[in-house]
């Protein structure tokens, strides 16, 4: 990361007050850092960019001080936010938050007279301190605290998203998931496969997750509920595990006794179980049944690897996970029964991944005409 690097790649801007968690949220989600090390981080001086591209997601995110203001005239305001796609302005929600609005009001009235195109994304931070119905007051008196000053200033056509989010659990990830569906062209057609394969499978829900940062980038149209995100979001975490334990390499390089480690793995299988989230009824899920089959094996090139995971919970229901293409994989939340069909299911799988695949070299094909400098005379 540095501040020297450009890119015409669309842009996501962190921004909000000293210390309100944009760096930890930038670490823990593109960084995999652990949320409690966040707690080490020294303050941001200057402008820090990543450079984010797998598949379908290509943009830069930015990570900026707190303590300037962007749009004092020693800075190219213009150069700065001309290709912003999304800014998001992050709360510290535990903290009185007066200051944080009138800094936002003013972000938001400035960043938009330079570029109507931005995506105005709030982050009501730090939640996982507040009780419920704290956040959904405080969610209330800020959205209506900043409606008023918009209209106020009659710029109530800026439209502004809140989240309630906390890096210590899953909301930071699902905020994040829409805000980078929204800078997602393709996001149309992966609905409509998703809807798609969904209807002709017996699948209840699926989400096409990036698997580096579990952030969803697409799901069918059936509505997202937390619960089901947390699980599918999870198993990712199991099945990771899984191949950090049984994967190939490692196992040639840490060959202990089978047995031994049989009984270690469902142990800590038993741990990782999903079902920590105990709202839901699938508690004890039969980890024992989860099975892993990767077929990236000795004759099959790696870029060709085909991972999959099934997971049995107790409520009579399964959840699916089959790799795409690397780091892109479909989890899909249905129905033990219909599992019966999974010959179907993985013929229509097939399919769906050709298609994604299809998709997927158009775009690049389609980006990369674009950004081909015109052949001069
Ligand atoms: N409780 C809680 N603390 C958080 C959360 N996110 C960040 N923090 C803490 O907030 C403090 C400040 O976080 P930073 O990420 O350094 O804040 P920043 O906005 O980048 O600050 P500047 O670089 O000074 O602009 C750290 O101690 C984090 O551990 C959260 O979701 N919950």
């Amino acid at each position: 990361m540095d501040d020297t690097s450009s890119s015409d790649k669309p842009r996501i801007v962190l921004m909000g007050l000293p210390r309100s968690g944009k760096s930890s949220i930038q670490r823990v989600v593109f960084g995999k850092m652990p949320p409690n090390d966040t707690l080490y981080l020294e303050s941001t001086t200057k402008i820090q960019k990543e450079d984010i591209t797998r598949s379908f997601i290509d943009f830069q995110i930015w990570d900026t001080p707190g303590q300037i203001n962007f749009f004092d005239p020693a800075y190219d305001s213009l150069d700065i936010f001309s290709s912003v796609g999304a800014l998001i302005f992050v709360i510290d929600a535990q903290d009185d938050y007066s200051d944080a609005l009138n800094r936002l009001f003013y972000t938001v009235a400035s960043a938009y007279k330079i570029n109507p195109n931005i995506t105005f994304e709030v982050l009501l931070h730090k939640v996982d301190g507040l009780s419920d119905d704290y956040k959904i007051d405080t969610q209330r008196d800020v959205q209506q605290r900043m409606s008023d000053a918009l209209q106020d200033a009659e710029c109530d056509y800026i439209h502004l998203t809140y989240y309630l989010t906390s890096i210590y659990d899953h909301s930071i990830y699902e905020a994040f998931s829409k805000i980078i569906q929204k800078l997602i062209r393709e996001l149309p057609t992966l609905e409509n496969l998703l809807n798609v394969l969904c209807s002709n499978s017996g699948i209840d829900k699926a989400y096409l997750f990036d698997s580096l940062t579990k952030i969803y980038i697409a799901t069918d149209s059936s509505p997202v509920d937390m619960q089901s995100y947390e699980l599918c979001s999870d198993m990712i975490d199991v099945a990771i595990d899984i191949e950090t334990i049984y994967g190939m390499t490692d196992r040639t390089q840490t060959s202990t006794p089978n047995g031994l480690r049989t009984l270690t793995d469902e142990a800590e299988l038993n741990q990782l179980s999903p079902t920590d989230s105990n709202e839901l009824e699938a508690s004890h899920s039969t980890l024992a049944e989860t099975m892993k089959q990767k077929s990236s094996t000795s004759n099959i090139p790696s870029n060709e690897s085909e991972a999959s995971s099934l997971i049995r919970l107790d409520n009579g229901n399964a959840l699916y996970m089959r790799e795409v293409n690397d780091p892109l994989v479909l989890i899909c939340l249905l129905r033990q029964d219909n599992f019966e069909k999974h010959g179907l299911i993985d013929y229509n799988f097939q399919c769906f991944k050709e298609a994604i695949t299809d998709v997927f070299d158009f775009s690049k094909k389609h980006n990369t005409h674009n950004h081909t400098p015109a052949p001069t005379e």
